[in-house]
This record gives structure tokens, C-alpha cells and sequence, in this order.
């Protein structure tokens, strides 16, 4: 019986061994696919420039498809991996596709921008070196969206400069300079009003704003009636009739000082300027001195020209200006739902599918 059970032991034992040995050849099978497959991946330069304040949660997301270089690396020694690289992943709005840079890029099939706005890229350019370009519309709409409410609420309700005063060495409760614009029941005109603008319609309807829109083509009746939006046909009697101005055009050269000295001088003297496009879509210096006069009362920016603005510039001196360093987008979950669409549109070209976003230059 004992000796029984001594074979019985000998044999759980083998099996043991045995089985640990398949499940280590296995793995080791395994390791050497997934070895197989990192090697297989293509290359692609990740543009640190505007990303380094990404998380390596939302980096490993390219990490799962390509072999990535980061730009500052890049830069040490462009010879080494330049040939190698495939796809191009920028942060708009910075101007990193340069053919300074596309020349040391000699197998570049895409340039995948993380946004919408393509303002940055010269894209028949990139085209004509046999590029395709590629950006990632809705999901960066309600991130978008929430600054620009942020903004607009921030601004009217002096919402920084009453944490300064809270936490300052005075304790008075009595703050004339505090006194705050009513956003309930006021106007807001939205110039621009594509995904973004509709979504911040749908937001300020939540504060019984009436609203009003101003765009290129009028949107469809069904349109306008889900968002409680009126048309403006001239963008003059929008100006005039708001009391938040919302800039959520793409910019164009059409757009370009789309908002200068004339229009600012149509707006109330009690009106917020809110922008959330791009700081060229104002004319900065009419905007100054609209605000140093009182023909406006405030303006509430998370976009200039340029990123960042010189220190010593005159926006950042005035009492009535709020400014936030473009954050529009720069939530966890929509970064990491940009970057997914990156990989998404990056993949699409590199392997010659249907590409789910290219920018078509008009
Ligand atoms: O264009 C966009 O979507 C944002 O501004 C991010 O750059």
C-alpha cells in the first residue's frame, strides 16, 4: 500500500513537472510571437511637443500598434530611425509638420492629428510628398463643449478672481469688484456652429439662454428646433444682440480677423467674448483695446495667437480677460478617445484600408 502510494506521489509529481514544462515552452512560444509581432509593428514618431503632458495610459495606446519614437529622442539622432518611420502623430495646434521634418521622414505614409483643427498643417503640401493627413472630429466635441461653459460661467461670475480674494490674507465678505453678470436668461451667439457649437447650444439651453447662431449655411430646421437655436443670417445683429459672443468657427482664411475692431465695436459694453477656436480668429490687438476702453466688458479665451502668449503681453495684464492654455480637449477620456482614432485612421493608411477620417483639402 505504501509503495502504492509512493508511486502514486512519483507519478502526481512527473505529471507535474511535465505540465510546467509544456506551460513554460508555451509561454515561451508565446513570448517569442508576441517578439514576433513588436517586431512587426510599424514605426511611428510621436510628436512630444504638444504631448508631454500625456499619461503612459493614453501613450500605450499607440504603443500597442506601433513602434514609437518620441520627438525629443528623434531629434539626438534622426538618421537612425527616420527611414524606418511610417505614420506621424502631431498635437494640433503645433506646427511640427514642417518639411524640415518630413524631409527626415522619407517613409511617411500619414500625419494622424490629435483634433480637429488642421489650421497647422499645410495639408495640399503634405499631400503633394505623398502624405495623407488625418484628424479626429466628434470626439472632441463635448469636452469642448464643457470649457467653453466653463469659460463663459467663469468669466461672468468672476469665478478666479473670487478664489483669489477667498484665499487672500483679506477676510471682508464685502466685494464690490465680485459683482457678476446673470447667465440665466441671457443671450448667447454662437458663431460657428458645426458639432462643437451645437453641443454648447445644448448646454446653455440647461441655463435658459436664448440662443442665437450665426454660420456659413443655416443648419436644418430640425437642427435649429433640437438645439432652440435662431438663425442669424448677418452676423452684425448677432453681435449686437448678445451678451456672450462664442467663437466656435474652424479657422480659414476666411475666418482669420474674423472678430476685429468693427465687430467688437457692435458688441454691448457689458458683452463676454468667449473663444474656444483659435486665438487668429480675433484680431488680439483690436480685442485689447476694445477691452481697455469698455467697449466690451470681458473676454474669456482659451485659445491666442501665439501658444502661449509672450509674458509680457497686454492680455495678460487686463483685469476682465480669464485665459486657459487650450485645454478644450484635455480631459482623460477624450485623449484617450483621440488617440484611439489616431491609432484608428494611422493603422487605416499604414496597412492600405479605408481611411475612417483623411482630411480632404477643399
Ligand atoms: O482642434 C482641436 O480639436 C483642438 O483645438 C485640439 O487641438
Amino acid at each position: 500500500m505504501a509503495s502504492l502510494c509512493y508511486m502514486r506521489r512519483l507519478w502526481d509529481t512527473t505529471q507535474v513537472y511535465r505540465l510546467l514544462r509544456v506551460a513554460s515552452q508555451h509561454r515561451s512560444a508565446q513570448q517569442l510571437q508576441h517578439q514576433k509581432v513588436m517586431d512587426n509593428k510599424p514605426w511611428a514618431l510621436f510628436s512630444d511637443v504638444g504631448g508631454d503632458g500625456l499619461v503612459e495610459e493614453v501613450i500605450s495606446i499607440m504603443k500597442q500598434h506601433f513602434n514609437l519614437v518620441c520627438h525629443k529622442d528623434f531629434l539626438q539622432n534622426p538618421q537612425q530611425n527616420g527611414p524606418k518611420i511610417e505614420a506621424l502623430f502631431l498635437w494640433g495646434p503645433l506646427p511640427a509638420a514642417e518639411p524640415s521634418l518630413l524631409s527626415l521622414l522619407p517613409s511617411l505614409k500619414v500625419i494622424a492629428n490629435g483634433g480637429v483643427g488642421i489650421d497647422h498643417i499645410d495639408v495640399p503640401y503634405v499631400n503633394s510628398v505623398g502624405v495623407k493627413v488625418t484628424n479626429t472630429p466628434g470626439v472632441v466635441s463635448d469636452a469642448t463643449a464643457d470649457i467653453a461653459m466653463g469659460l463663459l460661467l467663469a468669466s461672468a461670475r468672476k469665478i478666479v478672481r473670487a478664489h483669489q480674494l477667498a484665499t487672500g490674507p483679506e477676510t471682508t465678505l464685502i466685494m464690490p469688484e465680485l459683482m457678476g453678470t446673470e447667465v440665466t436668461g441671457s443671450t448667447l451667439g454662437i458663431i460657428g456652429m458645426g458639432h462643437i457649437g451645437s453641443r454648447i447650444a445644448q448646454r446653455a439651453r440647461g441655463f435658459d439662454m436664448k440662443i442665437l447662431y450665426h454660420n456659413r449655411n443655416r443648419r436644418s430646421v430640425e437642427d435649429e428646433q433640437a438645439v432652440g437655436a435662431s438663425y442669424c443670417k448677418n452676423m452684425d445683429d448677432l453681435l449686437q444682440q448678445s451678451d456672450f459672443v462664442m467663437l466656435a468657427v474652424n479657422l480659414t482664411p476666411e475666418t482669420t480677423n474674423l472678430i476685429s475692431r468693427r465687430e467688437l465695436s457692435l458688441m454691448k459694453p457689458t458683452a463676454t467674448l468667449v473663444n474656444i477656436s483659435r486665438g487668429k480668429v480675433v484680431d488680439q490687438n483690436a480685442l485689447v483695446e476694445a477691452l481697455q476702453s469698455g467697449t466690451i466688458g470681458a473676454a474669456a479665451l482659451d485659445v491666442t495667437h501665439p501658444e502661449p502668449l509672450p509674458r509680457d503681453h497686454a492680455l495678460l495684464r487686463l483685469p476682465n480677460v480669464l485665459i486657459t492654455p487650450h485645454v478644450g480637449t484635455h480631459t482623460l477620456n477624450t485623449t484617450k478617445k483621440m488617440v484611439e482614432k489616431m491609432v484608428e485612421n494611422a493603422v487605416a493608411v499604414v496597412q492600405g484600408l479605408s481611411i475612417p477620417n483623411e482630411v480632404i483639402p477643399k
